[in-house]
């Protein structure tokens, strides 16, 4: 997490608490931003604290600052009806949606707005007759499932994670955004339950089981698939990483990397967007609540030390999968394929801002498919 958005978690605690200390000890604490380019102004608004919103305001806060959908702290604070919050913003210049220039024009696709949740789903959809526990993260249980005759996977989530109204709102929110993408490469989102309890994610299911699996059960993978596993994850992540979205996963690992069936050679990545659902609650405790030591290994050092990150996290996880899948082609006696070897290791630099990013990861791996040798003349480079 960065240290911009740690520092808007202090201001959303809760409504009582006002921002004033903070800001006293750091001043430019009131044009921290996360990285969907929220500011605390936005996290006030959508809220209702009118205090907080007051004390940013007299601080110099951007009444108009917009985030990733273009969303002002006004347009939160109207999706959110709050009325006091939506006056005082009018008050002082608050505009509704994007600024293009010095005139106000409304964006052509509306930004999701918290009060249109057009992705809950009605539990009653949902058949468990013939469900079964397919794995357990530290969220809750994956259930294979089906709803409306799709097969899927529901995601339950423990209730201690979900008793609270703000994790609620945040966790719908992030939903919303979660439903919007869509990309061969990575796990489709299609709904969830918000209403009630317990809260539920539901995603497409996919028959192949995980990498994880597939690497206990397989052991080496052969060149050429190792790298379409390598492309297809870096595809996946070139999505999430790159415009109009910027998500950062933060838990990629081979565990959350699922295999379309058991024919085929073809990745997506899931489980994104996740960690910051509940990061409200749980912001320190995120890894120490998974007791699963297998996820560290794939965790950046910066993550580890509670240094600030970024995006640059989930290509250090990268480099730790492709290493996995790759130990013995590059990193072994016999067999050296030197570019896979720099990638790797480039990927996992200790200092972030020299890892590259999966659009250069992916260059960097097409290149490489176009010089491996087919696995039928594979032998020519070992021994
Ligand atoms: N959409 C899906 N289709 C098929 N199997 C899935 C799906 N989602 C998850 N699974 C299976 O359930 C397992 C656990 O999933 P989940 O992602 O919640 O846990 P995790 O990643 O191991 O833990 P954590 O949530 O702590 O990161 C996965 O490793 C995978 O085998």
């Amino acid at each position: 997490m960065s240290g911009s958005e740690g520092s808007s978690e202090c201001f959303s605690g809760g409504g009582d608490s006002s921002p004033l200390p903070l800001l006293e000890e750091d001043r430019s604490l009131v044009h921290a931003q996360d990285y969907d380019n929220r500011t605390p102004l936005h996290v006030a608004s959508i809220h209702g604290w009118i205090d907080v919103a007051k004390c940013l305001i007299e601080h110099g806060a951007d009444v108009n600052a917009q985030d990733r959908w273009n969303n002002t702290p006004l347009a939160d604070a109207e999706g959110a009806k709050k009325d006091t919050i939506i006056e005082l913003l009018k008050s002082h210049g608050g505009l509704t949606y994007g600024q293009h220039g010095s005139h106000f024009e409304p964006t052509p696709v509306p930004p999701p707005l918290p009060n249109k949740c057009d992705w809950e789903i009605d539990p009653s959809e949902l058949d468990f007759s013939n469900a079964s526990i397919i794995g357990k993260g530290s969220f809750g249980e994956i259930i294979k499932a089906s709803w409306r005759g799709t097969p899927v996977a529901v995601k339950r989530i423990l209730p201690n994670l979900s008793d609270d109204r703000l994790v609620i709102q945040d966790f719908r929110h992030e939903v919303n955004l979660l439903v919007k993408l869509r990309h061969p490469n990575i796990v489709q989102f299609l709904g969830a339950v918000t209403e009630r309890k317990p809260l539920m994610l539901i995603t497409e299911y996919l028959r192949g089981g995980d990498l994880h699996q597939c690497l206990k059960e397989k052991g080496a993978l052969n060149p050429s698939t190792a790298i379409n596993f390598a492309l297809d994850i870096a595809r996946g992540m070139a999505y999430l990483h790159n415009e109009p979205n910027v998500i950062v996963h933060r838990d990629l690992k081979p565990r959350n990397v699922l295999i379309v069936n058991s024919g085929a050679d073809h990745l997506k990545v899931g489980d994104f967007g996740l960690s910051k659902l509940i990061r409200v609650k749980n912001s320190h405790d995120r890894y120490k609540m998974t007791g699963e030591t297998g996820s560290y290994r794939y965790m950046a050092p910066e993550v580890f030390n509670h240094q600030r990150y970024d995006k640059k996290v989930d290509v250090f996880s990268f480099a730790m999968i492709l290493y996995e899948m790759l130990e013995d082609l590059c990193f072994g006696q016999k067999v050296y394929i030197p570019e896979l070897r720099e990638l790797t290791e480039q990927c996992w630099d200790e200092d972030m801002n020299r890892r590259p990013s999966f659009l250069e990861i992916l260059k960097r791996l097409e290149k490489i498919k176009e010089i491996i040798p087919t696995d039928h003349h594979w032998h020519i480079f070992t021994g």
